[in-house]
Parts: C-alpha cells; structure tokens; sequence
C-alpha cells in the first residue's frame, strides 16, 4: 500500500485506547500523531494535520479536572473526530447536555445506525459496537444530531455539524468512508477489533 500524505492528529486525555486508535491509523498507511491535551491550536495548526481526533479519557467532562483541549481548535478549518470522551466533550463545547448514566457498561452492545446516511452505506442497519463508557450525550447539541442509536440509551450520536470532509485513505470493511465525514462526533469504536464491521 502506498504510504498517503495525509497527518491525523490525536489529542490523548487518558485513555490506553488513543495508542490502539493511533496505531490503527498508521495501518492504514496514514501518518497519526499522539500529543497531550495541553497543545495549543496554534502547535496544531503549524503541524498541518488533515484531521484531529479527539480521545478517549477515563474523566468525565462535567467534571473540574477534566482535561479538555485548547478551545481555539475548533476555529481550525480541521475536521475533528471525537471518540467517546471526544464526542462528549464536543457534545459540551456546543452546548449539548452529558451526564452521567450511572452505571458503567463496558463490552459489546448493539447499535442501529440511521441507513440513510451514505457513512453507513454497505453496512448492515443493526451492528455491533465496543464501548466503554459511565456518561452519556442526554441532549445533542443544536445542529447535530444521532446517527447511531444505541437500543439501551441513546448515546451514540455520530453528529452531523458542517460540511468538512475528513478523508482517510482508505477504512477497510469502511471503503465506503474514503469520505469519513465532517466534524461529527463518535462514540462507535471503528477500531477496535471486536467491533464487526470495525477494525
Ligand atoms: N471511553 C471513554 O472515553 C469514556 C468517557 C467517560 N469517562 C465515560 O465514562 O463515558
């Protein structure tokens, strides 16, 4: 496979799985970074990334000690993924509401993705994901809204905000993502083995 030009940028608030999720992104032949939570958008800026990722975190974003990222990122014209803390914590940053389920759910659940959409084409409607989780997004923010819906809870909002393409090289099992869409946030492990139809 040919190596791309593409930079990912991921900012680790904690968690073991910002190592898997990066390496899961030099397998498919894109140059991924991991940096703390303390980097400014300018550092960021000055790295020309094509995409940031906002990480997992065993925190929770309600609360004072929670690392959270230099605000000016989201006034990069960088499309940004968030995945589970990084989803809750762009869920807050626009005024949606996390809070905590109270119970930790940790392990295979099922979701139901929204078929219309073309970031599920070729993918069954019903799917497995791996989550690890105590909090959840109880109200989207204005503008977004839930793509996968978790049949317990609905935490799953892959959020749709603005039209900035994130590309990927490719995604195996995910080909049809060679568009990964827009500033969205993600609560769906595509990386984690487990998850079929991930990776
Ligand atoms: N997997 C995660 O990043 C978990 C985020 C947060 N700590 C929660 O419990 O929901």
């Amino acid at each position: 496979m040919r190596a791309s030009n593409e930079k990912i940028i991921i900012i680790d608030f904690g968690s073991p799985m910002n190592k898997v999720l990066t390496r899961k992104i030099r397998e498919l032949n894109v140059y991924s970074k991991l940096v703390p939570p303390s980097i400014t958008a300018e550092e960021i800026k000055n790295m020309r990334p094509n995409g940031i990722v906002l990480g997992a975190s065993p925190e929770s974003v309600y609360t004072n000690k929670s690392p959270k990222p230099d605000p000016k990122i989201f006034e990069l014209d960088v499309p940004i993924l968030g995945v589970c803390y990084g989803l809750q914590l762009i869920t807050q940053f626009y005024g949606g509401v996390v809070d905590d389920t109270k119970q930790n759910e940790f392990g295979i659940v099922e979701v139901k993705a929204d078929s219309r959409n073309k970031l599920f084409n070729g993918l069954p409607v019903y799917n497995t994901a791996h989550m690890r989780h105590g909090d959840r997004v109880k109200e989207a923010p204005p503008g977004f809204f839930f793509l996968l819906i978790h049949r317990a809870v609905r935490l799953l909002p892959l959020a749709l905000r603005k039209n900035r393409f994130l590309v990927f090289n490719s995604i195996p099992k995910w080909k049809q993502l060679k568009t990964v869409m827009i500033f969205y946030g993600i609560f769906y492990m595509i990386y984690v083995d487990v998850t079929v139809n991930g990776r």
